[in-house]
């Protein structure tokens, strides 16, 4: 009774019918064939795909309880402990605890502004050495979501030429594309492929060597921690675990802390600055949209103070920009996947417990009904004919429902005070003519990824 689908081969299901480098358009394909759910098999094993807003919404928000736990593949380095890959009263308890200290630390609040507004000044002062002479914006913008999770989870930020800086982004951004990349995903429907060893001693090295890192960090803290004033996550941490020390079942352990750092950086760092590097590049292929910005930064923020997220309200023009850059990008066209949590009756169909599900958010976010020429760059779609910002249930770039990005606040403030800063101080000038500029990504799995290209910061 699963819902139907393209019949599976034997040992191989259907991997061989998708285009595993573009495994979207695959999908697409098949949900014009069977419908809004459908049953494809990576190797032996089920997968449900979830395609188009309406059933999204059924499942990840009306029924969250149902379809909100994740799979976990024995393939990852750590345990299925910290946010992303864990289920249950762990995942319960140590999202919650997250959140809240991000709260308190002020995410969507002005203390984490204030983080961020130095790093987008320390970015400008760095896009300013380049001298207007052609650059590859991709390390520049890694640093400034780094530097924010080193600001919240350390309580530090590092100049941008520490080497120790750049050897841990290096293997962050190489660790992202490993977890993103077919070898893991087919790792989940063979275990054996999981030893391939030029791969496998690659991933199970940097993640031995970044795990060490937090590991030092920690250190640092538990020595210099005064439990009245924490300063970070990793004080308020400790602090947990010191009071729930007695409690044999505490969530609150060593193990959980590294993992949830290592989380953190995992998902809040390649995140945000691909999807500033991605928006860049739409930006120098369409300079009248660049110009309308400039100009709403001219009448709203001037010349002589950095821009602020009050300004936001302010700006609908620079808002509906920064959403139809995430809608068009489509950063995480299908997340990592779901897994049933119980059997689950959906729309005439019977889903056991524990299969795993995709949710093709990329179908809500080009949905033609909502965005009409959804392939088209265009602003207009977060606009009304009074040029008021017009939000849409559609915009599914953080997802949806209980397992929705727990950094959706804090990549909202990077991203608007980052693009503002920059073009306050620059204007974009691209190496080809803007109508030569290609923006089609050069992956689209679990991750789009833009073509590199060049660019010019000329000072304004
Ligand atoms: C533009 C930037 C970002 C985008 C587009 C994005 C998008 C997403 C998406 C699509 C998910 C998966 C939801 C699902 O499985 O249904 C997710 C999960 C997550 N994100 Fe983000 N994210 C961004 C930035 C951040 C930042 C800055 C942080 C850091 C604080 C962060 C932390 C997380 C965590 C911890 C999860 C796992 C949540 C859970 O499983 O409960 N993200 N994000």
């Amino acid at each position: 009774k699963l819902p139907p689908g393209p019949t599976p081969f034997p040992i191989v299901g259907n991997i061989l019918q998708m285009d595993m480098k573009n495994i979207v358009k695959s999908l697409n394909m098949l949900a014009e064939e069977y419908g809004p759910v459908f049953t494809v098999y990576l190797g032996m094993k089920p997968t449900v795909v979830l395609h188009g807003y309406e059933v999204l919404k059924e499942a990840l928000v009306d029924r969250g309880d149902e379809f909100s736990d994740k799979i976990y593949t024995p393939a990852y380095f750590f345990v299925p402990t910290g946010i992303v890959f864990s289920n249950g009263e762990i995942w319960k308890q140590t999202r919650r605890f997250s959140l809240t200290v991000l709260r308190s630390m002020g995410m969507g609040k002005k203390t984490i502004e204030d983080r961020i507004q130095q790093e987008a000044l320390c970015l400008v002062k760095a896009l300013r050495k380049t001298n207007g002479s052609p650059c590859d914006p991709n390390f520049l913008l890694a640093c400034v979501p780094c530097n924010v999770i080193c600001a919240v989870i350390f309580q530090r930020r590092f100049d941008y030429n520490d080497d120790t800086f750049k050897g841990f982004m290096k293997k962050f951004q190489r660790n992202i594309e490993i977890l993103t990349s077919p070898w893991i995903q087919l790792c989940s429907a063979y275990p054996a492929l999981y030893y391939l060893p030029g791969i496998h001693n690659e991933y199970i090295k940097i993640c031995t060597e970044i795990k060490e890192f937090i590991l030092k960090e920690i250190k640092r803290h538990q020595e210099s921690l005064n439990i009245s004033s924490p300063e970070d996550f990793i004080d308020h941490f400790l602090i947990k675990m010191e009071k729930e020390k007695h409690n044999k079942n505490s969530e609150f352990t060593m193990e959980n802390l590294v993992v949830t750092i290592f989380d953190l950086f995992g998902a809040g760092t390649e995140t945000t600055s691909t999807t500033m590097k991605y928006g860049l590049l739409f930006l120098l292929k369409h300079p009248e949209v660049t110009a309308k910005i400039q100009e709403e930064i001219g009448q709203v923020i001037g010349r002589h103070r950095s821009p602020c997220m009050q300004d936001k309200n302010q700006m609908p023009y620079t808002n509906a920009v920064l959403h139809e850059i995430q809608r068009c990008i489509d950063l995480v066209p299908i997340p990592l996947p779901h897994k049933t949590a119980q059997d689950v009756e959906f729309r005439g169909y019977h889903i056991p417990k524990d299969t795993s599900v995709m949710t093709c958010l990329t179908s809500a976010l080009n949905d033609d009904k909502e965005f009409p020429h959804p392939e088209k760059f265009d602003p207009g779609h977060f606009l009304d004919e009074r040029g008021n910002f017009k939000k849409s249930d559609y915009f599914m770039a953080f997802s949806a429902g209980r397992r929705a990005c727990l950094g959706e606040g804090l990549a909202r403030m990077e991203l608007f005070l980052t693009l503002t800063n920059i073009l306050q101080h620059f204007t974009l000038k691209p190496l080809v003519n803007p109508e030569d500029i290609d923006t089609t990504p050069v992956q689209k799995g679990l991750f789009s990824l833009p073509p590199s290209y060049e660019i010019c910061f000329i000072p304004v």
